[in-house]
């Protein structure tokens, strides 16, 4: 299998707080990956039907137009009482335009993205279960790398909790304040990125990569 190599690697993502993850769990291989910000690669629409389709598109993108190896993450909560969304979804229910029904479909990822009131529309939905309704929820992240030659290799990764309200903490980004992984009293807002980097999703994916492709 091929491997990596530093200085050539396109980070195709336009969410800085994850970038910063991504970059930290990295750092320790030497891969400094170029941003798709840098490289002023455009945002594609996420048209896939699951976490792997979504961040192979994404990492196809950026490889076509950079014609270099591409890494792309596709992630989002799953709330189990809900079905296990928002899942693919999980950015459009941060969308502000009220317009944009975000449990729908892919719609148009523009505009600003508010993550209070994405937690508050997770709460909402819980709340109307009634008191009786499971907390428990999953990170799920998906990593897509794909070559310049459009071969592309998948890893996933996944971390269990529950929904805590109100939400704490401001250490991390996302629905980060209202998720207590299992075993923690700290929500990943309230964790070091250090100590969130050990556990999470991401971080599971990250691993899988790392024996594969470093
Ligand atoms: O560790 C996490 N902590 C908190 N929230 C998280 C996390 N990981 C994913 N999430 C949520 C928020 C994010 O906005 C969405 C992913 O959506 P997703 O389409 O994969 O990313 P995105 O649109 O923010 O950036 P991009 O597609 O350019 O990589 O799920
Ligand atoms: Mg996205």
């Amino acid at each position: 299998m091929r491997k990596l190599e530093p200085g050539r690697l396109v980070l195709a993502s336009h969410n800085q707080g994850k970038v910063r993850e991504i970059r930290d769990l990295l750092g320790p291989y030497g891969i400094e990956p170029v941003s798709a910000a840098e490289l002023d690669l455009p945002e594609p629409e996420e048209t896939g039907t699951t976490f792997v389709d979504n961040a192979d598109l994404k990492a196809r993108q950026a490889a076509d137009l950079s014609g270099l190896p591409a890494l792309a993450d596709d992630s989002g909560l799953c709330v189990e009482a809900l079905g296990n969304r928002p899942g693919i979804f999980s950015a459009r229910w941060a969308l502000v335009d009220p317009s944009v029904d975000p449990g729908a479909g892919p719609g148009e990822v523009q505009g600003g993205r508010d993550f209070g009131l994405a937690m508050r529309r997770v709460q909402e939905e819980l709340e109307a279960l009634g008191p009786e309704a499971s907390r428990a929820a999953h990170f799920v992240c998906a990593l897509a790398v794909v070559w310049p030659d459009g071969r592309s290799e998948w890893f996933e990764g996944r971390v269990d909790g529950t929904l805590v309200w109100p939400p704490r903490g401001d250490k991390g980004f996302g629905y980060d304040p209202m998720f207590q992984p299992a075993g923690y009293d700290l929500t990943f807002g309230e964790m070091d990125p250090d100590e969130k980097h050990r556990i999470s999703h991401r971080a599971d994916a990250f691993r899988k990569l790392v024996a594969a492709l470093l």
